[in-house]
């Protein structure tokens, strides 16, 4: 089966200044792609091509098989973009806003949104004005959810959301798209949220994709190493390592490799560590690790 969304070759420069070069991925239908990346890495910038709003300097990015700058309005409508986060018609209530935009979307889904709703104690006749910032992004999404659209695409979802609600939009958000089989594209700077969601991730640092790859097999191999002793010059030399840094009187690094297999490496540069510590990471931790602190 066709891809949902295909990019190939993306290569963005705003002025003189690139974004990045030659990003390709693809979201297949039912998965949830997550973009890790820090501040101004480009990000929104993604999201904007694939929404049509921008042009890519080259390359090529394809939604249900239609060039992203040429949809078509049929097209459109089987696409959930969350932008801003917050609804705009601050002089409606709850129950207000849902039947206003039903009538923009054919397959409107009403109960998506009232579930949401009743999950977050929001109440039908609450009036949208007398919100908290946070309240009005669970809305918003209520109203995204709604829509009944076949791709998702959320642009730093949680802004504005505190641990407990992030943590109720998530499950509410992953139970909603894998029982309904939608794709979803989502950013966030709260990387613990997406360790509850994503299928996959890509991780952009500033002019390049650092890594693509299925969660599971990221948390899986990619590891925290420490050895006694200075050693931070000679590791930072293996290519493979990320995160080379001496801390106290322990040399610390990320990698992909093994136990065994960094025991090996190791002593082919002449580096014995028999105490060698190696601990697994969260997401947030392996996003730290391969794109540093700062
Ligand atoms: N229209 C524009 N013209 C010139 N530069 C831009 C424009 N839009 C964004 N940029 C720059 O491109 C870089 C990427 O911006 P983008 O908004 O895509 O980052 P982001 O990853 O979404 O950031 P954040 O995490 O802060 O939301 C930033 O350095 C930004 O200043």
């Amino acid at each position: 089966m066709e891809p949902i969304v295909t990019c190939k070759n993306l290569t963005h420069f705003y002025g003189s200044r690139c974004i990045y070069e030659n990003l390709n991925f693809e979201i297949p239908k039912g998965r949830i792609l997550g973009l890790l990346g820090k501040n101004g890495t480009g990000k929104t910038t993604t999201i904007n091509i694939l929404n049509g709003y921008l042009r890519p300097t080259s390359g090529q990015c394809t939604i249900f098989g239609e060039r992203s700058d040429n949809l078509s309005p049929s097209t459109k409508q089987k696409i959930g973009l969350l932008i801003e986060g917050h609804v705009q018609y601050n002089f409606m209530n709850i129950e207000e806003i849902e039947k206003f935009y039903a009538a923009f979307y054919p397959k409107w889904d009403k109960t998506v949104y009232y579930e949401l709703m009743r999950l977050l104690q929001i109440a039908p006749k609450q009036k949208i004005s007398k919100m908290s910032c946070g309240q009005k992004s669970q809305v918003a999404l209520g109203l995204i959810l709604a829509q009944n659209a076949e791709l998702l695409i959320l642009d730093d979802f949680s802004m504005g959301l505190d641990p407990g609600y992030r943590m109720l939009f998530v499950d509410f958000l992953s139970d909603y798209a894998k029982s309904e089989e939608k794709t979803v594209f989502v950013t966030s700077h709260i990387i613990q949220d997406m360790e509850r969601l994503i299928d996959d991730c890509m991780v952009m640092d500033y002019g390049r994709i650092l890594l693509q790859k299925p969660v599971d097999e990221l948390m899986q191999k990619f590891k925290h190493y420490s050895l006694e002793g200075n050693e931070a010059k000679k590791l930072a030399k293996i290519d493979s390592f990320y995160s080379v840094s001496k801390r106290n009187d322990n040399s610390e690094f990320y990698a992909f490799e093994s136990p065994v297999e960094i025991q090996s490496l190791l002593q082919s540069k002449g580096i014995t560590a028999p105490n060698i510590k190696t601990r697994e990471l969260s997401l947030e931790e392996i996003f730290i690790g391969l794109t540093g602190k700062y």
